[in-house]
């Protein structure tokens, strides 16, 4: 048996790069109210990458959507680095999306007309910032793109553009990285090194990952895995594995079907 969580709360011992106190996001009112995070608390660690997964519709988009200053809270807090996100207005909550957080999304997100280059140092252009050469290059490097850096997406394999939008992510040395389903579009092998850059960037540069996926093998890239079910949390899992993971996941189906 697993240890149960009293309360609905997974913090962490050390300071945390964004941290949800009793988070809650609700959707909707009267007949269409849906409850999509239930007063959830959790804190992602400084230079750590967390998985955080759960059934469809577990509220995990939700989390980090909310986390990311890209939907409203609507009681509770959330934090990234010492701002309280609740208290901010929409032009305070993209300055902080530009300038602290680094975003992967499943659909790779690239803009058609720019090359890969263009792509990755679109987010700098549009705060205004110029690049640092040396850290673009190691980026690039890492990334395996410098021979792909002229090429426009369509000219790009599918692992190769969601590698352009890891090294977008990375670009602006953020303080978080916020990636949803990043190998969701992709096959095992493009997938697995998407995964390993992620990986890497925290291994080397102690870049801070939160990642939502549905997949065992994704989630073992991770040094820690929440889980969400119904809007709470559920269950943590550190060092995980595939097999440790899917083996969690039997047992939480297992204790949904019997209870
Ligand atoms: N914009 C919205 N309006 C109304 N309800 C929403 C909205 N977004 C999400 N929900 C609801 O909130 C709950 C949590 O959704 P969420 O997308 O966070 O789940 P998820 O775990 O990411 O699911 P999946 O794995 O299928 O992407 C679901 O019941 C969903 O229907």
């Amino acid at each position: 048996m697993y240890a149960a969580l009293t309360a609905n709360s997974l913090h962490t011992p050390s300071r945390s790069a964004a941290e949800a106190t009793e988070l809650t996001k609700i959707y909707g009112e009267g007949d269409t109210r849906v409850v999509a995070l239930d007063s959830v608390s959790v804190g992602f660690e400084q230079g750590r990458f967390t998985a955080i997964m759960g059934p469809s519709g577990s509220g995990k988009s939700t989390l980090m959507h909310c986390m990311a200053g890209l939907d409203s809270i609507s009681a509770g807090s959330a934090r990234v680095g010492d701002t309280e996100l609740s208290g901010l207005d929409d032009r305070a909550l993209t300055r902080l999306r530009r300038d602290k957080i680094g975003f992967v999304f499943q659909a790779f997100n690239l803009l058609p007309t720019l090359t890969a280059l263009e792509n990755i140092t679109l987010p700098l252009a549009i705060a205004g910032r110029s690049a640092d050469q040396e850290w673009l290059d190691t980026v690039v490097t890492t990334v395996g793109l410098s021979g792909r850096l002229a090429h426009r997406p369509a000219q790009l394999s599918g692992g190769q553009q969601q590698r352009v939008a890891v090294a977008r992510a990375l670009a602006s040395r953020p303080d978080i990285v916020f990636a949803d389903e990043p190998t969701g579009n992709l096959d095992s092998r493009a997938g697995g090194e998407v995964l390993g850059f992620l990986r890497e960037s925290v291994r080397q540069w102690g870049q801070t990952v939160v990642m939502v996926t549905h997949d065992p093998v994704a989630a073992s890239y991770a040094d820690r895995v929440v889980f969400l079910a119904d809007g709470r949390l559920t269950d943590q899992l550190m060092d995980p594995t595939a097999e440790s993971v899917l083996d969690r996941m039997r047992h939480f189906d297992t204790a949904a079907r019997t209870s």
